[in-house]
C-alpha cells in the first residue's frame, strides 16, 4: 500500500496568549513581565485522505478548522505530530509543494479591490510562471466553467459577491492545483451563488480528479459535495466516516418550512412535528425521516398553503447532537 495524499498523525497547535491583568497596575505588569496562558487549537488529531476524495470538515466556531487547514497549507508550524501532503512537509513551504495545493478563505481575498481580476490573474500567471499559452488555455476553461465572461475586465469593486468569490477561486485555481483547501468558500452568499459555486466545485473534481478538504457553515454544501466528513470539537476529532451515517444517526429529522395562507394556532399545528418556530404566516417543523412524506401529505391536505420547503437540519444541530450523545463507534 502507497502513502495516502495527505496524512496527518496526532497532530496539535497550541497557541500561546498573553493574559493581562486589569487596571494600570496590570497594564504596567503585562509590559514588563508577561504571563501566558495556552490555548489549544487542535489536539492530537490524525486522519488520511486519499487523492480525489472530497471531505468535509465540520465544525462549531473555534473548533480548530482554520488552524487545521492552515498547518495542512504550512501557514502555522504545529506543536506536536506530524502532517504530510503529497509527500510534503507543508511548513517548509517548498515551491514544488505550493505549486501543487491552494487555499481560499471565503472571508480574505487576495484580488485587487481598484483592478479588474484579469491584471491580478496576470500577476498569478507570473508567479507560477504559466506560459501565454497555458494562461490562455486556463483562463478559458475555467471563466467558461464559473461562467464569469465579461466580469474579469471590470475592476473587482463593481462586482456582486458571488460574482467575485468565483474570481477568487478562479486566481487560487489558475496554477491548476491537485490539492484544494476551502474554507467557508460560500460564506455570505445567496442560495444562488451558493449553488453554483457548489456545482463548479463538483466539476473541478470530476474533471482534474482534485482532492477537496472543506469546511463550511451550510449543510447543504456538504451534502452535495462530501460522501465523507471529519468532525472537530474543541480541537478534537470526533468523528470521520461516511455523512450518510452521520446523518442517519445524529440527524434522523429534517426540517420543514411551510408558508401558510392563513393563520393557524399552534395547537392546530402540533399534531404536525415538532414545532422548532413561528414567525407570523411561517411555521417551521421537525419531522422524522421515516415519517417525512406521510407527514408532508397530511400538511397538504389539511391546511391551506403557500410554500413548503425541506431542508437538512443546519451542521450546529447535528454537532450539538453528536456530542450531547457521544460517538461510539
Ligand atoms: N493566532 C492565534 N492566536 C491565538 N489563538 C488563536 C489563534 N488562532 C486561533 N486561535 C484560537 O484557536 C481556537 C481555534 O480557532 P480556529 O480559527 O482554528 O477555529 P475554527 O474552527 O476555524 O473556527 P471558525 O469557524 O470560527 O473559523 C480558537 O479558540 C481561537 O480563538
Amino acid at each position: 500500500m502507497g502513502h495516502p495524499l495527505i496524512g496527518v498523525y496526532h497532530l496539535s497547535k497550541t497557541y500561546p496568549v498573553a493574559i493581562k491583568e486589569p487596571g494600570l497596575q496590570g497594564t504596567l505588569r503585562h509590559f514588563w513581565k508577561r504571563k501566558y496562558r495556552q490555548v489549544e487549537a487542535v489536539k492530537k488529531i490524525s486522519f488520511e485522505i486519499e487523492s480525489g476524495e472530497v471531505v468535509g470538515f465540520l465544525g462549531a466556531n473555534g473548533a480548530g478548522k482554520t488552524t487545521t487547514l492552515k498547518m495542512l497549507t504550512g501557514l502555522v508550524h504545529p506543536s506536536g505530530g506530524q502532517v504530510q501532503v503529497g509527500g510534503y512537509v507543508p511548513f517548509k513551504r517548498q515551491t514544488e509543494f505550493l505549486r501543487n495545493i491552494t487555499l481560499v478563505m471565503g472571508q480574505k481575498q487576495q484580488l485587487l479591490w481598484d483592478l479588474p481580476a484579469l491584471d491580478s490573474l496576470r500577476i498569478n500567471a507570473a508567479v507560477y510562471e504559466l506560459s501565454t499559452s497555458e494562461f490562455r488555455e486556463r483562463l478559458g476553461e475555467l471563466t467558461e466553467m464559473l461562467l464569469l465572461q465579461e466580469k474579469l475586465t471590470q475592476p473587482v469593486r463593481k462586482l456582486s459577491l458571488g460574482e467575485r468569490m468565483k474570481a477568487e477561486l478562479l486566481a487560487a485555481l489558475l496554477h491548476r492545483p491537485q490539492v484544494l483547501f476551502l474554507d467557508e468558500p460560500t460564506l455570505g452568499l445567496d442560495v444562488n451563488a451558493q449553488e453554483n459555486v457548489r456545482e463548479f466545485l463538483r466539476e473541478y473534481n470530476q474533471r482534474y480528479g482534485a482532492t477537496i478538504l472543506l469546511t463550511s457553515h451550510y449543510m447543504a454544501d456538504i451534502t452535495a459535495l462530501c460522501d465523507r466528513v471529519l468532525l472537530i470539537h474543541k480541537g478534537g476529532l470526533i468523528y470521520d466516516g461516511s455523512l450518510q451515517t452521520l446523518l442517519d444517526r445524529f440527524a434522523p429529522y429534517r426540517e420543514v418550512q411551510v408558508d401558510l395562507a392563513q393563520e393557524y394556532s399552534s395547537t392546530e399545528l402540533e399534531p404536525y412535528g415538532e414545532i422548532e418556530a413561528i414567525a407570523g404566516h411561517q411555521v417551521r417543523f421537525l419531522v422524522q425521516r421515516e415519517a417525512l412524506t406521510t407527514t408532508i401529505a397530511r400538511i397538504l391536505a389539511d391546511l391551506e398553503i403557500l410554500d413548503l420547503k425541506i431542508t437538512d437540519p443546519p451542521i450546529e444541530e447535528i454537532i450539538g447532537r453528536v456530542f450531547r450523545t457521544g460517538i461510539t463507534t
